[in-house]
């Protein structure tokens, strides 16, 4: 529930592309290993196979040859029972004459008799011809011939199936038969991959916990004279894409040293045992290479807990994980090893693996506030062409809960804008058409909307706005669109925040909710009946809203109780009640109350301004997109307030800032009028755009000038709290892409409940 507001945690703002994992170093020296032993191995089954068929030979040999004295040779010529006899140097050979009756034994093989050879050969010939049997010298059979015979019929088929297996071991990815269990780590010396902690914006505190390791890591002696000792491992913990990888890399960077780079589903194969003996192998060669760095990313692949709630008992996992457990112990810090782990899931971790002495630091990488942001697109924009128009700090402002990767793609879309044009340099239009593009998709052009639909998406976008236009505690509209997008939405709000915040009054969440119904609320006053493009608003707004109940200790049925606690705070702020089955509907209860109100509120405000309404809603259909400062023209024209704007509110009233876009989907089925071809399904409705976290407060006035400004500085999100304290569950609605999304809470301070969508920057002069 709550939790899935926040889009950037919904995993859309995983990793951009660029390559972040390991590096693939060379393959080290262990690949000659595995070839020397095969070569061995080749040659004593060689060996072992000749031995055994010269031994079966002689066996078969025994059997037809039989020695007899020299005087029974005579015997047999003498009486002429010999039919053939032959010789070498030193031995005489005879066959007997057939008998012609078939035995039994007939298949026997001939019988050859031999005895040593006592005369000359001319006297043996002499003597053989007196008796007239047949007689060759040395003719005797000679062994090369039955050697070769031997190599074609059994070695050879052996080589053969030799190269099969390892063809298919090779397949199977073990490097041969015998390079199962080999540690797959790559050793690439830092200055290969050139990144340092120059490379990585934002995360400053991170960075300076990792500096001291590198210290460490450069002179060891001066820790060992003290007594102190390096930190055995650092657990670098935090949600996707926000930087962990590259930090890792950038402590091997800076400490020139030797950088194993592993993910935890490598040491995990089909045969049990063979990651323990992975990680043995892996522990063995960085002790040769010390000092180095071992990182293992994804760590919760091995590093899970063994108790079953996790789906813990998997055998093979378990042996790699007590390995692992015994290799921290084993080895000696004083060598300079120092183990990385990265993870997104550290509430599933062993405890074991957690203790001081194996990972006994843990190093918070958390998803970046306003300045960070600001930072990391410096870095990411170092290398393309920008020109003057180009605000960083706007784009950051309206990124609240974007991290590092989400930045660093939205760059790259920019310049791919720009080059799509045929600039050649990137503007600040082509950045904030990239961050809607992360956030909502890109625009559907060719999706066609009958003009009963267009019409209804309309009054539906001019309802949120207007809701956060007459609201005090919304945050300003930046832009309202009817043009479809491909994550889903029909059309949507975009707020910008003024200012990033990290905590939400219940004043403003209040708003918020009002503003995520005021779509559906605009349907029903103008058309009497409602479409199903409101799913989103409603899923936003009940979690929202359930949050106040369960968790943020705003509803005064249940005053501060914690009903819900959050499971996985850097993924998907997945929550868990805990509470009776009998409270939990109660919690239900509360929640269609909450929301009940929160409705007749927003049919109410816009009741009252059904005219600006229309006069809204007509220029949007004609123009299809307006910015913040359009609508706010009309608005004021409409209500007959002064056009000039307004002045800054002081810092007090700060506006989470939300956006709320609401995508209409509508399938057609429900509800929805089916008018349009469009197709339009559900989906729209809720293209989730990640949301960014809030921040702090810096700010506010520049962000009024950008609103002026506003190329049309869009931007939707809306704060929430940043840290993660937010819940998520107020995440706006994702449909719209402006969602506001919660940051994961982590800290209880914090928690609050996140941006809220509309907030019309202009209602602070003329609050309704
Ligand atoms: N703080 C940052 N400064 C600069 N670039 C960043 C930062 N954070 C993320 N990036 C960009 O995002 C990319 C992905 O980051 P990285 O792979 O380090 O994320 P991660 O935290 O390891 O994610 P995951 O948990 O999904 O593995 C980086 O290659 C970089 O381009
Ligand atoms: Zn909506």
């Amino acid at each position: 529930m709550d939790n899935n507001m926040n889009p950037f945690n919904g995993g859309n703002g995983n990793g951009s592309g660029n390559g972040s994992q390991g590096p693939n170093g060379s393959g080290g020296s262990e690949q000659n290993n595995p070839r020397r032993t095969s070569l061995i191995l080749l040659a004593i089954a060689a060996i072992v196979t000749l031995i055994s068929m010269s031994l079966f030979m002689r066996m078969i040999n025994n059997a037809t040859n039989q020695e007899i004295t020299y005087g029974k040779f005579q015997e047999l010529v003498e009486d002429g029972k010999a039919a053939e006899v032959t010789w070498d140097d030193d031995t005489i050979y005879l066959k007997l004459q057939q008998t012609n009756q078939k035995t039994l034994f007939s298949a026997m093989p001939e019988v050859t008799y031999y005895t040593g050879k006592a005369q000359s050969d001319d006297a043996l010939t002499a003597y053989l011809k007196e008796y007239k049997v047949a007689s060759y010298g040395k003719d005797v059979p000679d062994s090369s011939g039955l050697i070769l015979t031997m190599i074609l019929t059994y070695v050879l088929p052996i080589v053969v199936m030799w190269l099969l297996l390892s063809l298919l071991f090779r397949r199977m990815g073990g490097g041969g038969p015998m390079g199962v269990g080999k540690s797959n780590a790559k050793v690439y010396v830092q200055k290969e991959t050139g990144i340092t902690f120059k490379d990585v914006a934002g995360e400053d505190e991170a960075k300076e916990s990792l500096q001291e390791v590198v210290d460490f890591l450069h002179n060891p002696q001066r820790y060992v004279k003290i007594g102190a000792k390096l930190p055995k491992g650092a657990l670098l913990v935090g949600p996707p894409g926000t930087g962990k990888t590259l930090l890792a890399k950038a402590v091997a960077g800076e400490a020139k040293v030797p950088f194993f780079s592993l993910t935890g589903s490598d040491f995990i194969e089909l045969y049990v045992g063979v990651g323990a003996s992975r990680v043995r192998d892996l522990f063995k060669e960085a002790t040769k290479n010390a000092p180095c760095i071992i990182f293992i990313d994804e760590i919760d692949a091995i590093g899970r807990s063994r108790d079953s709630k996790y789906g813990g008992g998997n055998e093979e996992r378990e042996q790699t994980l007590n390995q692992l457990l015994s290799e921290m112990d084993g080895f000696d810090t004083s060598k300079g090893i120092l183990v990385l782990g990265a993870t997104n899931r550290p509430e599933i971790l062993d405890k074991a693996l957690l203790r001081p002495g194996r990972f006994d630091r843990r190093i918070i990488v958390d998803k970046p506030d306003l300045k960070g942001r600001v930072e990391i697109l410096k870095v990411h924009a170092k290398d393309v062409k920008m020109d003057e128009t180009v605000d960083f700090d706007a784009i950051a402002l309206a990124t609240s809960g974007a991290v590092g990767s989400d930045l660093a793609n939205m760059i790259n879309e920019a310049a791919i804008n720009a080059v799509k044009e045929g600039r050649e340099y990137v503007c600040q239009k082509d950045l904030f058409e990239a961050v809607e593009q992360v956030l909502v998709g890109k625009e559907k052009k060719d999706r066609i909307m009958s003009a009963q639909e267009r019409k209804i998406v309309s009054y539906h976008e001019v309802g949120h706005a207007l809701i956060a236009a007459l609201q005090k505690n919304s945050e300003p509209v930046q832009k309202i669109t009817i043009v479809p997008r491909t994550m889903g939405a029909l059309g949507y709000v975009m707020h910008v925040p003024e200012e990033e915040k990290y905590l939400n009054t219940e004043a403003e969440i209040h708003d918020m909710l009002v503003g995520y119904l005021g779509g559906r609320a605009a349907e029903e006053i103008v058309f009497d009946t409602v479409t199903t493009g409101a799913s989103n608003d409603i899923e936003q707004a009940t979690g929202l809203a359930r949050s106040m109940v369960t968790r943020f200790g705003m509803s005064k049925k249940f005053g501060l109780i914690g009903l819900e606690s959050v499971e996985s705070q850097y993924l998907d702020g997945r929550t868990v009640l805990n509470c009776s089955d009998a409270t939990a509907a109660e919690i239900d209860q509360e929640v269609m109350r909450i929301l009940k109100e929160c409705y007749q509120e927003a049919l109410e405000l816009l009741s009252a301004n059904r005219e600006v309404m229309d006069q809204l809603a007509a220029h949007l259909i004609e123009k299809e997109t307006i910015t913040g400062k359009e609508f706010m023209q009309i608005y004021r024209q409409a209500k007959g307030l002064p056009q000039e704007e307004p002045e800054q509110t002081d810092g007090v009233q700060m506006k989470a800032a939300e956006q709320t876009a609401d995508a209409e989907n509508p399938s057609q089925s429900d509800s929805g009028n089916s008018y349009g071809t469009a197709p339009a399904s559900g989906t729209d409705t809720e293209a989730q755009p990640q949301s960014f976290t809030p921040k702090p407060w810096e700010e506010f006035a520049r962000q009024q000038q950008e609103r002026e400004d506003s190329f049309f500085s869009g931007d939707a999100q809306q704060p929430g709290d940043t840290q993660q304290p937010a819940d998520p569950s107020d995440a706006e609605q994702s449909q719209e892409q402006d969602k506001p999304w919660i940051p994961p809470t982590p800290k209880p301070e914090n928690k609050g409940p996140v941006g809220r969508f509309s907030g019309a920057s202009l209602p602070d002069d003329e609050k309704k």
